[in-house]
């Protein structure tokens, strides 16, 4: 057996489109700033990719880049007159930030109502109580990615690979609200592969390329894989051996054109639906 590809070019393709014809009814622009600070590689792809697929979907989309030697200060002040700007909807502060600057004081300072990237402390509390807030892209897209795919989430045993807070934690988050069975697993749990033969849903999220094997995963399982790894030899590759992988899932997600175009689409559909929150509050 091999596995159905499920197939996030084309599932966020679909999704922006939805979001074009949302956004062509509003009668304004959604305002997304992506502040970028210093010239990350892995950075820059995402930022081209994220500005084009924001234009066409009829966002008002602007890239702020800062300098390497920029301070904390100078970021705090820039994501401040964001936060004030009321053309602005959605913020992203783009990871890794330089070492003199503290991720953890920015993404608090963005403004939880314009946090595009569902990163901000409040959001990540609404999330684990079980309230409407901004959800991570990732995680928003994988479980974009598993109605696609018509897996069946109540009762389903699903498990975490990674417990990071941009993506295991909330993607657990988002699984248990659908009724899974969750189990997040790390570095440091005991016999990791044995682990993941018990899920009928795996999720890698650990960044390491290639590391989950064919016999970690149980015959008929649904595999998404988040992790985008550039091999020395410029090669893009998953958390999964892919083709040990498809020899045993029923279905699963590829690398590159599985998970990484759901987290763009995911990020225009918060800055939208914050943008719709923000701009039209209730009896407003
Ligand atoms: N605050 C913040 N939020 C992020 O969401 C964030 C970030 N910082 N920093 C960088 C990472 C990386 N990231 C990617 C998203 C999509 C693709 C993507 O679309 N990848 C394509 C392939 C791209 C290629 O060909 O290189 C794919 O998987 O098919 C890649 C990388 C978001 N990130």
């Amino acid at each position: 057996m091999t596995a159905r590809i499920i197939d996030g070019k084309a599932v966020a393709a679909g999704l922006r489109q939805r979001i074009a014809a949302r956004v062509a009814g509003l009668g304004y622009r959604p305002g997304l700033r992506v502040v970028r600070v210093g010239d990350d590689p892995a950075s820059g792809v995402y930022v081209r990719n994220k500005d084009k697929a924001a234009k066409e979907v009829g966002f008002d989309s602007a890239t702020i880049a800062l300098p390497a030697e920029t301070t904390e200060a100078e970021l705090l002040a820039v994501v401040a007159q964001l936060n004030a700007d009321p053309a602005v909807d959605g913020i992203l502060v783009q990871l890794p930030l330089p070492p003199q600057i503290r991720a953890e004081v920015v993404i608090s300072a963005v403004a939880p109502e314009k946090d595009a990237d569902g990163f901000h402390p409040l959001n990540a509390g609404r999330l684990a109580s079980g309230q409407a807030g901004l959800v991570p892209c990732t995680p928003k897209g994988v479980m974009h990615l598993l109605a696609a795919s018509g897996a069946v989430l109540p009762g389903a045993r699903a498990v975490v690979l990674g417990r990071s807070n941009i993506v295991g934690r909330p993607m657990a988050q988002l699984l248990l609200a659908a009724d899974c069975t969750v189990t997040i697993v790390h570095s440091r749990t005991r016999d990791l592969p044995a682990e993941c033969r018990r899920a009928e849903i795996l999720v890698a999220a650990v960044g390491r390329a290639e590391m989950v094997r064919g016999d970690w995963i149980a015959e008929g399982a649904t595999v998404i894989d988040v992790g985008i790894n550039r091999l020395a030899d410029g090669r893009l590759v998953g958390d999964v051996a892919y083709a040990e992988a498809a020899a045993r899932a029923e279905a699963i997600s590829p690398v590159p054109g599985g998970v990484g175009p759901m987290t763009i689409a995911c990020l225009l559909e918060n800055t939208l639906d914050a943008a719709i929150a923000r701009r039209a509050p209730r009896g407003g």
